[in-house]
């Protein structure tokens, strides 16, 4: 079906508003061709704001996955024995559509994610931005030389690609997540079969289809989309895949780890984060305020980056929950196209069921809502949401929230804070607030996490290795460790006297 069909067919009033209508594909993108299942089976992507369908995409199964592995193994051995220039001029003009179609990309992702469109051109951008650090970095995969140990042996070690790479992305941020994973495996000379989740495929098929202008040869970028058990479960058991990045939950992090054992593949995860925001009496109160702001409430909460557990020394801690309550009530919700709008829906329904329990669990344990618990304006949302004194045992504090609920707590010590902001299986990213560097250096250490920002919320981009320790995750994303990751190590050893 072509995407002038599709806009027919399909009533969302925004459509209408994309310069692109090719941008709107439906059709899972395999061996170069836009594909349809065998049956035509197909699913509705909806706007989770309105409610309204924006699209049938292609419901491809397990047996089609292994198609699009059959071709990203044949097209393997061309793109691997491409000069890393020549791979760096596709990925470049890759980088260049994307730019060039950064309005219509964020107005897809606004309509199939529900994020206000400033977050969805933040996301755009950052999108792009990994396609171009690894556009040059993949010029510079070098390895170390070895001394020879052996008389009369020369010692040669080189990174070769693994070969092909399943990328399993989600939905909260559906364009990133996966140029941050695609970029870094072609740039290391993997091809690549993409599984998107099924609440967002759109902002995937629309990079497909500017991959394919960028001429990204056939097989070398295959996008599957469907069920996701299925089409994950096929990948992992592929013997001929040698690495799945996975970015989701832990629980399902889990299972697909499982998957991939009988192959003993390379595995990148990136799980979740309950992170830790601790504010020290000494910060200055209106900074902290709009640290904890931002680095709870951007993409609506649903961010696994997202300041689940917000500390707040006993000193500073009733002027902090008074100024944040001020700040989180003024917070504009609404559908991520009007004008200023910082608050969209949540996903699914579940999302919505599982956190109004999360909230009623609190309370019960003694926790006073100081913000929320208004009219929403549609069924996927949850109000951005208050609770003080929430107790460390709370369901909310144990597991992330992935929602507009801010938690916030007391403690006196830096050893107390310590203790608890460690106290958990997730180590993905922590927050301090102080104005004492030592303090600040010394929890830093202390703190059990891949990633800590400090007096600050913004830490990612293309050039830092993000991830997490524990079960928050395996590997790095982004950087040259994340284009390491698509490769092994090769090891030759020559006979001089030959
Ligand atoms: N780290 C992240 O960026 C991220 C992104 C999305 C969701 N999450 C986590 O997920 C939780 C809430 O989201 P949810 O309810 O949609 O979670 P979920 O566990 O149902 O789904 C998470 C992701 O996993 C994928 N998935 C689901 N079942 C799968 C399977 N059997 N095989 C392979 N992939 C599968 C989905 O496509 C989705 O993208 C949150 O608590 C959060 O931790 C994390
Ligand atoms: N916000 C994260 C993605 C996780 O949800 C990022 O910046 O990469």
């Amino acid at each position: 079906m072509t995407a002038a069909l599709a806009l027919k067919r399909h009533v969302h009033p925004a459509l209408g508003r994309l310069a692109d209508g090719r941008l709107l594909r439906e059709l899972a993108y395999v061996d170069g061709r836009w594909t349809q299942a065998p049956d035509a089976a197909s699913f509705e992507v909806r706007d989770p704001f309105s409610g309204i369908v924006i699209a049938h995409v292609a419901g491809l199964g397990a047996d089609d996955a292994t198609r699009a592995v059959d071709a990203a193994a044949r097209a393997f051995p061309a793109w691997k024995a491409l000069a890393p220039q020549d791979r760096a001029g596709r990925l470049r003009a890759w980088y260049d559509h994307v730019r060039a179609a950064r309005e219509d990309l964020a107005l897809l992702m606004t309509l199939e994610q529900g994020k206000p469109l400033a977050e969805s051109r933040g996301e755009i951008d950052y999108a792009a931005s990994f396609i171009e650090w690894y556009a040059e970095e993949g010029k510079r995969v070098n390895a170390e030389s070895v001394t020879s140990h052996l008389p009369g042996a020369h010692m040669m070690v080189s990174r070769e690609p693994l070969g092909v790479a399943a990328l399993l992305t989600p939905w909260n941020f559906p364009s990133a997540m996966l140029t941050r994973k695609a970029a870094a495996a072609l740039a290391a000379g993997c091809t690549v079969v993409a599984h998107p989740s099924s609440y967002t495929p759109l902002s995937a098929l629309a990079l497909a289809e500017l991959a394919e202008r960028a001429d990204i040869p056939a097989g070398v970028f295959n996008v599957v989309t469907g069920a996701a058990a299925p089409i994950a479960a096929r990948l992992c058991a592929d013997a001929r895949v040698r690495a799945v990045s996975f970015t989701g939950s832990t629980q399902i992090g889990r299972l697909i780890a499982g998957q991939c054992a009988p192959t003993v593949k390379r595995l990148v995860m990136e799980l979740g984060g309950n992170a830790p925001l601790i504010v020290f009496d000494d910060a200055e109160l209106g900074k902290a305020v709009e640290i904890a702001l931002s680095a709870k409430f951007a993409t609506s909460g649903q961010d696994c980056l997202a300041a689940n557990r917000i500390y707040v020394q006993r000193a500073l801690y009733p002027a902090f929950c008074a100024a944040f309550a001020e700040r989180i009530a003024a917070l504009k919700v609404g559908g991520g196209l009007e004008e200023g709008v910082e608050i969209g829906p949540l996903m699914h329904e579940r999302a919505v069921a599982r956190t109004r329990e999360r909230i009623e669990d609190a309370l019960a344990r003694g926790a006073r809502r100081l913000v929320g618990g208004e009219a929403a304006p549609g069924p996927l949302f949850v109000m951005p949401t208050l609770l003080a004194d929430v107790p460390d045992a709370a369901a909310i504090m144990q597991e992330e929230a992935f929602a507009p609920v801010a938690c916030v707590t007391s403690f006196d010590t830096e050893a107390e804070v310590t203790a608890r902001a460690n106290a958990t299986e997730y180590g993905l990213v922590a927050y301090v607030v102080t104005c004492d560097n030592a303090r600040a250096l010394r929890m830093s250490r202390a703190l059990d996490y891949g990633m800590v920002a400090i007096n600050r919320v913004k830490l990612t981009g293309a050039p830092i290795p993000f991830g997490g320790v524990k079960q928050s995750g395996l590997g790095r994303e982004g950087s040259r460790h994340g284009l390491e990751a698509f490769t092994d190590l090769k090891y030759t050893c020559l006979d001089l006297a030959s």
